[in-house]
């Protein structure tokens, strides 16, 4: 795999946002930018980080002079956020004697004004290539090669994040535990290759029935998946993941061995504010996995 040859090809799908409140300056950058990039623009701090929530951006171009909320504000705002740490912010401005605020608020770069068309340009692709390679490097690291999805490692930085989160916001959220029924007799009857396929099926599955951006899976071991949705209680994660089962069930992957005839899982489901004594999450939402399994599988516990 050629990661250089993969963030080229990748460039023109960036998303880049503007934040500026003088017309004439946005303009002038997405005449530079609209060309090559997926260029967007708002004219508010408070603007820039709703739409970071929504559609976030691989890079921001960021006025430090704007109406309400600053530049350097929105920028520590943007920093302090775990969900939009690392986008690279480069300051817009024309006041050089505040050079030191724009590193400490965390910005990579700044662009004086009056603005020029090649000082744009290259800082942009720059900052944007790095952000691209460090973003596939991640990947490499933090995705399982067999199915694609987040690998346990990431799975534990994202666990710990959303619970952060959860409890900033007085908010609760689940955690699903899914294991496959009789894998060990499905390999053995079928062989390891079709259990690689099995797998591979069953985390699309997965993934296909999560319906909100922030709703996230990871393959947790051999046959275990994790499945983290954030605001959402007991109800909802129920609904979901009795929606997981029904979607399994509904691929249809005949297993001989199994008293169902066909591939199954069990769930253990729980949520941070469903915690039984000092439990974690992790341990919790085991432990129904295991009740899952106990009172015959093919069913979701909590
Ligand atoms: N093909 C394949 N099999 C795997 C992989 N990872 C784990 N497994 C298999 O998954 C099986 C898990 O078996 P067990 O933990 O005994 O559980 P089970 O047979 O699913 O039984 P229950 O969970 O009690 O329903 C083992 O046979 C593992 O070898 C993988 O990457 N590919």
């Amino acid at each position: 795999m050629n990661i250089d040859q993969e963030v080229k090809d990748t460039l023109p799908q960036s998303k880049i946002l503007i934040v500026e409140d003088q017309p004439m300056n946005v303009v002038l950058l997405q005449s530079i930018l609209s060309s090559y990039y997926q260029v967007s623009a708002v004219e508010s701090g408070e603007d820039a980080i709703n739409e970071c929530r929504t559609n976030m951006p691989d890079l921001i171009l960021l006025d430090i002079q704007l109406t309400g909320i600053s530049g350097v504000e929105v920028c520590q705002h943007l920093k302090s956020d775990p969900r939009t740490k690392d986008i690279p912010i480069i300051f817009i401005t024309s006041l050089q004697e505040h050079e030191d605020f724009f590193w400490e608020a965390g910005g990579v770069d700044f662009i004086p004004k009056p603005i020029s068309y090649k000082t744009v340009f290259n800082r942009v692709k720059s900052h944007l290539t790095l952000k691209l390679q460090r973003d596939k490097i991640k990947a490499l690291a933090f995705l399982d090669s067999l199915t694609g999805i987040y690998n346990r490692r990431y799975f534990d930085t994202h666990l710990a994040q959303t619970e952060l989160i959860s409890q900033r916001n007085d908010d609760d959220y689940a955690l699903l535990l899914i294991d496959i029924d009789f894998f060990k007799q499905f390999n053995d009857t079928y062989g390891h290759i079709n259990g690689d396929i099995a797998l591979v099926k069953v985390a699309e599955t997965i993934v296909r029935t999560l319906n909100r951006p922030s709703d996230f899976v990871a393959r947790f071991g051999g046959e275990e998946f994790a499945v983290v949705l954030p605001s959402t209680n007991l109800n909802g994660g129920k609904l979901i993941a009795e929606k997981i089962i029904e979607n399994i069930l509904a691929l249809n992957l005949t297993h001989g061995s199994s008293p169902f005839k066909r591939l199954t899982i069990s769930i253990g489901l729980t949520t941070y504010r469903n915690l039984d004594n000092n439990n974690k999450i992790i341990q919790q939402a085991d432990e129904n996995l295991y009740s899952a399994k106990r009172s015959g599988r093919n069913q979701v516990t909590h």
